[in-house]
């Protein structure tokens, strides 16, 4: 279990984690979402003690890490995948991570063969890739067998086979009662890894909840309709947008609406005689869902966000 209670950092005047409150439940995959620069990595390097909160705290177990006597026990985290010394080889490394931590060195090739590194054991972390980097990075974070992982972007860097492998050892971990706490901005990874989202923007609390819930919230509210090009589709645009509708047509056959109920829109197809082939409520999806959740938060945006946020 790790709680998050008022966790607050600022810097100069820049207040980077704005008190978030939180818990992350054991025996689930918690995902952690936010724009860049919304406080992610600050919030994890504070739970393994790397930055000091301004205020509010950090506890894993009811405890902080500082006060742990063997941390890495207890937290696993991968937080910069090339945190690694380049020269020590990856047996080296995690070998010297263990002495530090009290853990037997039988742990290391156990945990080099669980993320695929076996044949590259001896050779110096600097020549790796991200991806390679990345495993190391996570055999570091499984050594002490923690009952808490942070893993910050783990996915980072993984061919399709490796973000496949990552999502079925995250999930095995919850399974086995651990608490995962992971980030990414992978959304379409994070919907099908995480039980939980955490969402944050500008440092504060968005959205805490089971993952289909959050991807729940405020769908159905896009219709799609699809008709024949020349069927009445424009007329029924027209009709719609009069009702206060907001719509877009992504295709020549087809309308997205927006701010009417779908049985209005069946029923003003009807009274226009429009011919309809299609008429249901647009599935909803993490990505809309984080779009719509952190709208007033990016802080780095382009002009296509823009455009995005107005559903033009
Ligand atoms: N040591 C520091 N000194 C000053 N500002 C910092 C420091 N570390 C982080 N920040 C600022 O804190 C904010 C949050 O950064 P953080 O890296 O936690 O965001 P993030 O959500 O992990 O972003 P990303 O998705 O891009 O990794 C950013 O504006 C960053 O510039």
């Amino acid at each position: 279990m790790l709680t998050l209670r008022g966790l607050t950092k600022r810097y100069g005047g820049k207040t980077v984690v704005d008190d978030l409150t939180l818990e992350v439940a054991p025996g689930k995959v918690t995902g952690f979402l936010g724009p860049n620069g919304a406080g992610k990595s600050t919030t994890m390097r504070m739970v393994v003690g790397l930055d000091e909160p301004t205020s509010g705290a950090a506890l894993i177990r009811g405890t902080p890490y500082a006060e742990l006597a063997h941390p890495l026990r207890v937290v696993g985290a991968l937080l910069d995948a090339r945190a690694a010394h380049p020269r020590r080889t990856a047996q080296q490394h995690l070998l010297a991570m263990a002495r530090s931590n009290g853990i037997s060195a039988r742990r290391v090739p156990e945990v080099l063969d669980a993320v695929g590194l076996t044949q590259v054991a001896g050779k110096r972390a600097g020549s790796f890739s991200l991806g390679m980097a990345q495993r190391l990075g996570i055999a570091g974070a499984l050594l002490g067998d923690p009952e808490v992982l942070l893993l910050d972007e783990p996915v980072n860097g993984l061919d399709p086979d490796g973000v496949l492998w990552v999502r079925t050892l995250l999930r095995s971990l919850a399974a086995e009662g651990r608490t995962v706490f992971l980030s990414s901005h992978l959304m379409s990874e994070m919907e099908l890894t995480a039980d939980r989202l955490v969402v944050i923007g500008r440092g504060r609390l968005l959205a805490d909840g089971p993952t289909a819930e959050v991807v729940g919230a405020g769908a159905g509210r896009t219709v799609c309709v699809r008709g024949p090009q020349h069927g009445g589709l424009a007329a029924l645009a027209d009709r719609l947008r009069r009702e206060g509708a907001e719509v877009a047509r992504p295709a020549p056959d087809e309308l997205s609406v927006s701010g009417v109920p779908l049985e209005r829109v069946g029923d003003l197809a009807h009274e226009g005689h429009v011919h309809l082939y299609e008429l249901r409520a647009a599935e909803a999806s993490l990505e809309e869902a984080y779009m719509r959740l952190t709208s007033q938060s990016v802080e780095y945006a382009q002009e296509g966000r823009t455009d995005l946020e107005a559903g033009v």
